[in-house]
């Protein structure tokens, strides 16, 4: 799908959808308790659908019935020869439910679809390898067999903590304790603790010391009905756009939210917007916007919005512990960097870090951008077009389904033009 984007003047409110990680988190979490859990407030897109339909392979029984997900709990003793799981492109589906899967015993296959098969898995390979099971990656499928063990598990800080997160649900379902400590530098931990949160709702006691986490064995997730939150990494898109050129209201957003991704309320304020937040709504308004320094190492998923914001900001920007951003759906740094040349902005990069010099206004036309196959760009580079001073067409747009289909209908709600070419 191609968009053409037109400068808008943007104003009104946007309702931000579910987070797409509590989503995950809850969907799992029911899907292993005994019993029968509501969940409200999840929007459907296809990282949701993946760990839906992985969950349902694994033995549990998810319905939706008007807004809501019922889900009834598998035990995990699924009959079936040889589980076929499909994880489309989310790298979350595929880590978290390699370990849960582990526990079937049984001959699992996970599919997917786009980079997520080159997205790094090693972790997951040593620790089977370790413990005699059968770990088998190939250019287009991984697949297991065998029971993950307890352990005293030690796990690098920097890869992905969505392999902590897939043990931490696995662990307490093992007769005895485990351990996971994870090595210094501990990357995106704010994600741990989403997982720790979800985990405590379903009735599950982790318990923590520093960098080592304790996981009691013979542990039952209990059912739960849970509300799921809006997105932080979402709204991170209209604040962004707000801040350098209007001002919007943002509803659906928890203030006591532990989503890291949160930091993007101070991030707006350092570089100059005015944020306020009553209640669930948080209004941010454009105000001069000045470079800093960002730190990615806890919320890896705002880098490209942030790069946007900065393409924008007078002065030089400097992103530290950028390096995560080059495994996800695209490599976000490349990315990034050959879209917003197109439009002239002065970027520069090493391995993991980034350097933007803003300006006020980029005036070039018929620039063409190309989404990389990944959702965080293509809605990056949509508030840029919306910012320049002329159309731009970008292509591969659909990417948007990964985590946000109604993206662009929430861009017109709020009066920016675009229409599909
Ligand atoms: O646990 C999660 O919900 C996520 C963890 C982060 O990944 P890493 O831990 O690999 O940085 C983030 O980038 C991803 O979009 C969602
Ligand atoms: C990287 C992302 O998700 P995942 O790792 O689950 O594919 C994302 O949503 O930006």
């Amino acid at each position: 799908m191609k968009v053409k984007i037109y400068p808008s003047k943007v104003y009104g409110t946007v309702t931000i959808p579910s987070s797409k990680s509590m989503a995950h988190r809850a969907l799992i979490c029911a899907s292993l308790a005994k019993g029968c859990s509501t969940l409200s407030g999840i929007m459907p897109s296809k990282d949701i659908e993946a760990t839906i339909s992985c969950m349902q392979a694994l033995g549990a029984k998810i319905e939706k019935v008007e807004d809501n997900y019922i889900v009834h709990g598998t035990n995990l003793q699924v009959q079936v020869q040889n589980i076929l799981c499909d994880c489309h492109e989310s790298g979350s589906t595929l880590r978290f439910l390699i370990p849960v899967a582990s526990l079937t015993n049984q001959k699992v296959t996970f599919i997917g679809q786009g980079r997520l098969m080159k997205r790094p898995m090693d972790i997951y390979q040593t620790l089977f390898d370790q413990q005699n099971l059968s770990f088998i990656q190939e250019e287009d499928h991984i697949e297991i067999k065998g029971a993950l063990k307890e352990n005293h598990y030690t796990i690098p800080g920097n890869v992905s903590s969505q392999f902590i997160s897939g043990l931490l649900f696995t662990l307490p379902l093992l007769p005895k304790e485990s351990t996971i400590t994870i090595q210094e530098p501990f990357e995106s931990k704010s994600y741990v603790d989403l997982t720790l949160q979800m985990l405590k709702n379903f009735g599950i006691t982790i318990h923590q010391k520093g960098n080592t986490y304790s996981i009691p064995g013979s542990q039952h997730y209990q059912a739960k009905d849970v509300h799921v939150e809006g997105d932080y990494s979402q709204m991170a898109f209209f604040g962004a756009l707000a801040s350098l050129q209007s001002e919007l209201t943002i509803t659906n957003m928890d203030p006591d939210s532990m989503q890291g991704d949160k930091a993007i309320l101070q991030q707006l304020q350092n570089a100059g917007a005015k944020v306020s937040i009553k209640n669930d709504q948080i209004t941010v308004t454009h105000q001069l916007l000045q470079a800093q320094t960002i730190d990615l190492a806890n919320c890896p998923d705002l880098g490209p919005i942030l790069c946007v914001l900065a393409s924008f900001c007078k002065g030089y920007t400097h992103f530290i512990h950028a390096k995560r951003l080059r495994i996800k759906e695209s490599d976000r740094i490349e990315a990034m960097e050959s879209e917003l040349k197109k439009w002239g902005v002065d970027i520069s990069s090493t391995e993991d870090t980034i350097t933007i010099y803003g300006k006020e206004a980029y005036d070039r036309k018929d620039v063409i951008i190309d989404g990389h196959n990944d959702h965080r760009i293509v809605m990056a580079m949509s508030v840029f077009g919306l910012c320049a001073k002329h159309p731009s067409v970008i292509q591969g747009a659909e990417a948007i389904t990964k985590s946000y289909p109604t993206f662009f209908d929430d861009i017109l709600k709020i009066h920016g033009k675009v229409e599909t070419v």
